[in-house]
């Protein structure tokens, strides 16, 4: 068997979801659509009022909080302003944040000072992790990603934040990141994700145990080697292609587009393929068994964002409509796996081959079939709980890419026409190959910024299991974390100009941005042995869409379109859609010159 470390450019791995949301309580003081601008810290500052306290404040209650009686609106500034917090303010962390930005000899000082003020450097086991304390109520409810980033502009690199009993740590600091996603991932378990998402993904890779998850990442990563990954891109070209038909009517018939749901049946058909040979067929069909997949996705949604876990209530998880609903959706699809491993191993029984180690039969190139033939010795069940999980993994995240790529074009017309300059000049109407892949360098380089702008998932999930220190703090087991990839991909302290849509900060002639060499301040696929193991997949799925969308047509937002705000599920979705207008692009001519090769 060839072991993980054989197959460097499919190795690694992560987690998708989110366990509680914060609300902001009025859409106006809701930095949401504001998260679109940059709320900084002098913004902060000045927009709402703040009232900083110190660590002397007494009971750890932030002064004025008990006399004083908050409005709602004041409720949520108080919380991004740090009114909660036991947190010390002064001149070094502000002179640490100008002088990170005046490299190399800020670098210096500004590490100097990060010794002075405590931030993340050598251990001292009696400093205290930063708390935001803040009413529940004042949070609940939307995007919680967004008041974290502002908590963190306050907090820094790691913080607590206290819910009643509960407690979480946010880590924003890439080296902190670094640590318990590479450096010591053995401390770490995926905690509460894992227990959410038990229901459909039984012990597969996400939420696999370190013992389970060893064995079966063993199994797959290999699956995915390069001759699989080529042959995916001519899937990737086909179900393009489909959509592409589609968006063609609708550009003729003059009707808009709502492209997330239509991104979502893409990605839904091209890992069905990919990943057991299924064809969802779901941009044409609304079967079953699409609506199965659904609503499965939408109850792990559910679940990683509710308070009150009522599907483990014994009489509630049996009466309520809506798990009832989830139950059958969950043995639909399970029945259907069970139907497709059966049939593909008596297809692997019948075939005459020899295994390899780039194995790939031609009718069939999936992952199961990999699997199967590889001798790979496993229950039925652990088979249904990997294909499972990566038709959850390599569905919601790439439609998410997309969408919000496409979100971010819609307002950039500069760079739209330098990407359909590239595709005319390499693609024109011909399907997307493997080679092509190093030639489409700018809608590589705009993916790699729409995933750095919105990463999917925005927080990845950890519990320690071991003591830890996490820069200078001391942490205990049991401790439930989120790292917050949104706050590190939207961090002044790393990128200039950091919420702007910018592909070319990443040179053409340099190498594709990853968490190694970026050293952990971009990490859209995570970092570490639990590293995405699809990420050239996606990567590649993502750059064919965009490529084949852009040459054919051009988007814009609908008129009347509602405005595009952000909630969270398992990645960041819209809250009403992406509702677009779609026109043909009136040179080159476009659609019927492509000669559509069938994939069976
Ligand atoms: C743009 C699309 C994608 C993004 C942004 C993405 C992102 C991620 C991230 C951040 C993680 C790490 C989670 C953590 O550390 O907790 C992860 C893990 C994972 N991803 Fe992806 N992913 C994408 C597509 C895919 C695809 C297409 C597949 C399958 C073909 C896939 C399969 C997996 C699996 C199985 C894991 C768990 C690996 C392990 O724990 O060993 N992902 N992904």
């Amino acid at each position: 068997m060839v072991g993980v470390a054989a197959v460097p450019n499919f190795c690694s791995y992560s987690s998708y979801s989110t366990i509680i949301q914060l609300r902001w309580p009025q859409r106006s003081s809701c930095p949401s659509s504001s998260s679109l601008r940059r709320p900084g810290i002098a913004s902060t500052k000045s927009n709402r009022t703040l009232r900083c306290f110190s660590s002397s404040s007494p009971n750890g209650k932030p002064k004025g909080s008990e006399s004083e009686d908050l409005s709602v609106e004041e409720e949520a500034g108080s919380i991004a302003s740090g009114e909660f917090t036991i947190q010390k303010f002064g001149l070094v962390p502000v002179l640490r944040t100008g002088l990170s930005k005046i490299l190399p000899a800020g670098k210096f000082l500004e590490e100097l000072l990060a010794k002075l003020d405590g931030g993340v450097g050598d251990g001292d086991e009696r400093a205290e992790i930063p708390q935001a304390k803040g009413s529940f109520s004042a949070v609940v409810g939307q995007a919680f990603f967004i008041p974290l980033y502002e908590l963190y502009l306050i907090y820094g690199g790691i913080f607590r934040l206290n819910f009643g009993p509960k407690s979480f740590l946010i880590v924003s600091d890439p080296g902190i990141a670094k640590h318990i996603l590479k450096d010591n991932s053995k401390a770490y378990s995926k905690g509460i994700l894992a227990e959410i998402l038990e229901f459909v993904m039984g012990k597969g890779l996400i939420t696999a145990d370190s013992v389970i998850w060893r064995v079966r990442r063993r199994a797959i990563v290999p699956a995915l080697h390069q001759k699989y990954v080529a042959a995916m891109i001519s899937l990737f070209g086909q179900a393009s292609y489909s959509l592409c038909e589609k968006l063609d009517r609708a550009s003729s018939n003059g009707e808009d587009v709502e492209m997330e749901s239509l991104f979502s049946r893409l990605t839904l058909d091209v890992i069905g393929k990919a990943v057991f040979n299924y064809d969802f067929d779901s941009l044409s069909l609304d079967n079953g068994i699409v609506e199965a997949v659904y609503t499965v996705l939408r109850e792990a949604e559910q679940r990683s964002t509710s308070l009150i876990p009522t599907w483990k209530i014994p009489v509630w998880k049996d009466l309520s409509p809506r798990q009832k609903k989830v139950t059958e959706a969950l043995k639909l699809i399970n029945d259907t796996l069970d139907n497709l491993i059966t049939i593909c191993k008596r297809m692997v029984d019948e075939e005459n081959f020899q295994f390899h180690e780039e194995y790939m039969n031609e009718n069939d190139p999936s992952i199961l079939r990999f699997l199967l033939a590889s001798g790979d010795d496993v229950s039925s069940k652990q088979l249904r709980d990997d294909l499972m999980t990566l038709l959850i993994a390599g569905h919601e995240t790439s439609a998410a890419v997309l969408t919000w790529t496409f979100y971010l074009l819609s307002k950039e017309p500069r760079i739209v026409a330098k990407l359909q300059e590239e595709v005319d000049s390499i693609l024109g109407d011909r399907f997307p190959t493997y080679e092509d892949m190093k030639k489409l360098k700018y809608t590589t380089r705009v993916i790699n910024e729409s995933l750095r702008l919105y990463p999917q998932p925005p927080v990845l999930i950890r519990r320690s299991i071991e003591d830890d220190q996490l820069g200078k703090y001391r942490i205990g087991q049991g401790e439930d974390i989120f790292i917050s990839v949104w706050n590190i991909h939207r961090s002044p302290k790393q990128w200039d100009d950091a919420e702007s849509f910018n592909p070319e900060r990443w040179p053409l002639d340099g190498p594709n941005p990853n968490e190694v060499n970026q050293n952990f301040s971009y990490l859209p696929f995570g970092g570490g042995p639990r590293k995405c193991v699809g990420d050239m997949f996606a990567t590649f799925e993502n750059v064919v869409t965009t490529a084949m969308l852009v040459r054919r047509f051009n988007f814009a937002m609908a008129t009347g379109a509602p405005p595009v705000e952000m909630t969270t599920g398992a990645t960041i979705h819209t809250t009403n859609g992406l509702k677009m207008k779609v026109t043909r692009r009136a040179m080159p001519p476009i659609i019927p010159s492509l000669e559509k090769k069938a994939l069976k």
